[in-house]
Parts: structure tokens; sequence; C-alpha cells
């Protein structure tokens, strides 16, 4: 499905206000700032269902791609009536050095459990450059009452992750916003990027091919996956559609 047509109603409308207000935003902004061309997935992966120990899971993605980004995915999961997911990953093209945009929101009865964001640098020794460190830094610190710990996976992290339990209501919509400067700083820095030469777009591939394989050791995601849909269509999704490699 397309931004412009909306033919059937987005799986968001059935989701935790947040992962749909979080979703809109998303759409919103890169539209905003961004020359979107589709990006097809592979074996019409645009929107699948499975069961999960009994219960339906539906996933929509809808995935995009501009001069500066070669995939950047939003995807949506539901898991019966019990766990809405959003998932955002933007995949720069190897000859951009910009850092790897992610967001993961995973809730369920009213209570979104896990809200990460992220800037992850993928060169110059996965630091991020001078610029983003500015503007990031410049942000109000984050404020959360329920901070929680990444995983060892989670090294790929920049020092602006957030991840937390937000409180409903108020820590919610500072989630929300913080995603909204964060993915907004993110489009301004691509739109001034110039790309890079052949030396440097081998380190961003590996950098980029590191982040992958990182987010590929998540367990959390695996599991739900793996009981809806097997083992092997776990792994092939997760190293297709997700987190595929750059070449
Ligand atoms: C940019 C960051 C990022 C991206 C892009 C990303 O994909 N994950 C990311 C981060 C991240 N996710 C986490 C957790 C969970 N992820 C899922 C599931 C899915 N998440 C999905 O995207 C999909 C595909 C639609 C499924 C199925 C569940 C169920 C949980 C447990 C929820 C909870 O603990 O309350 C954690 C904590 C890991 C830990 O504590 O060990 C981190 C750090």
């Amino acid at each position: 499905m397309s931004l412009a047509e909306t033919p059937i109603p987005s799986l968001r409308e059935k989701q935790h206000p947040l992962i749909r207000q979080l979703a809109n935003c998303i759409e919103e902004i890169w539209l905003r700032y961004l020359d979107l061309s589709p990006y097809e997935l592979p074996d019409d992966l645009g929107y699948v269902e499975g069961r999960l120990e009994g219960e339906k899971l539906t996933i929509e993605n809808q995935v995009y791609q501009s001069s500066q980004f070669r995939k950047m995915h939003l995807e949506l999961a539901k898991i019966g009536n019990s766990l809405d997911i959003l998932h955002c990953v933007m995949f720069p093209r190897s000859n951009y050095p910009l850092p790897m945009f992610g967001t993961d929101l995973v809730g369920g009865r009213g209570q979104i459990s896990a809200a990460v964001v992220d800037l992850s640098p993928v060169a110059d020794g996965r630091t991020l450059s001078r610029e983003y460190q500015n503007v990031l830094g410049a942000l109000p610190e984050p404020d959360f009452t329920q901070p929680r710990t990444l995983p060892p996976w989670g090294d790929i992290f920049s020092d602006f992750c957030v991840f937390v339990r937000p409180e409903v209501g108020a820590e919610e919509d500072r989630f929300l916003a913080r995603v909204k400067q964060y993915l907004e700083i993110h489009c301004q820095q691509a739109l001034s990027t110039k790309p890079v030469s052949d030396e440097r777009q081998a380190q961003i591939i590996a950098g980029q091919q590191y982040y992958c394989r990182k987010q590929q050791k998540n367990d959390k995601t695996r599991r739900v996956l793996e009981k809806a849909f097997g083992k092997q269509w776990a792994e092939r999704y997760m190293t297709t559609v997700l987190f595929d490699m750059p070449e």
C-alpha cells in the first residue's frame, strides 16, 4: 500500500494509541522531507497472517526508499488482543555516512512495556559524527521514571539511545516527541550529507552488517516470530526483511 492511496485501514487503527500516533508521525516526516519511492519486499510480505499459540498474528509492512536510504521499513504487528508492535528501521545507502535510525515499541493491554529509539552509528569506529553529537547533545535530557537496561547485543546503540517503559500519558507523549526530534534531525542531516568515496563505503557496509548481525540476536523478536511461523520462517524473515545485510 503506498502512502498516497489508503484503500484499506491500516492495522494501526486497531493498535495502542501511541503506536498509531508514532506510525502516522513517521510517515508524515518521511513524506515531508524525503523523495519516497516504493521498495518491493520479497515474496509479497506486505501483509502476513499467522497463529501464535492459538492467537492470530498479523504483520503489516510498509517499505520505501529515497536518494539517501536504500530501505525505509515501517512494520506494524498485532498478536491477538495481547501484543501490539511497531518496528521501524531506516537503512542508509552505503555511500552515505549516516547512522541507522531505529525504533521499536512493544505493548499489550494498554501499557507499552518497551519503547526504544536510537540513531546508531555504523562508521568512524561506530561513533556519531560531530554534527549529530552537537544536535542530539543540545536536546533536553530524557526524563522517564522507568529506564530499561539494554541487552548485551545492544552495544550497537548510541549514548543517545532511549530505552524505557513509558508511563501512560505524559511519558508516552514525551517518548513520541523524542522520536519526532530524532527523526527530523536525521532527515535534515541526510539532506545535507554528501555521498562518500569507495573506501569509506566499505567501512559503512561493515558497520551496517555489524548492526544487522547484532539486531538478529534479539531473542525476544525471534521467539515471537518462531512461535507464529516456525524457526525457518523466522530466520528468513529476520535476515531478509527485518535486518537484511547490505552486500
Ligand atoms: C532500534 C531498536 C530495535 C529495533 C529496530 C528492533 O526491531 N528491536 C529493537 C530494540 C529492542 N526490542 C526489544 C524487545 C522486544 N521486541 C519484541 C518483539 C518484536 N520487535 C519487533 O520489532 C518485532 C518485529 C515486528 C517483534 C516481533 C518483544 C516481544 C520484545 C520484548 C518487549 C519487552 O521486553 O517488554 C528490546 C529489549 C530486548 C531485551 O530486553 O532483551 C530492544 C532493545
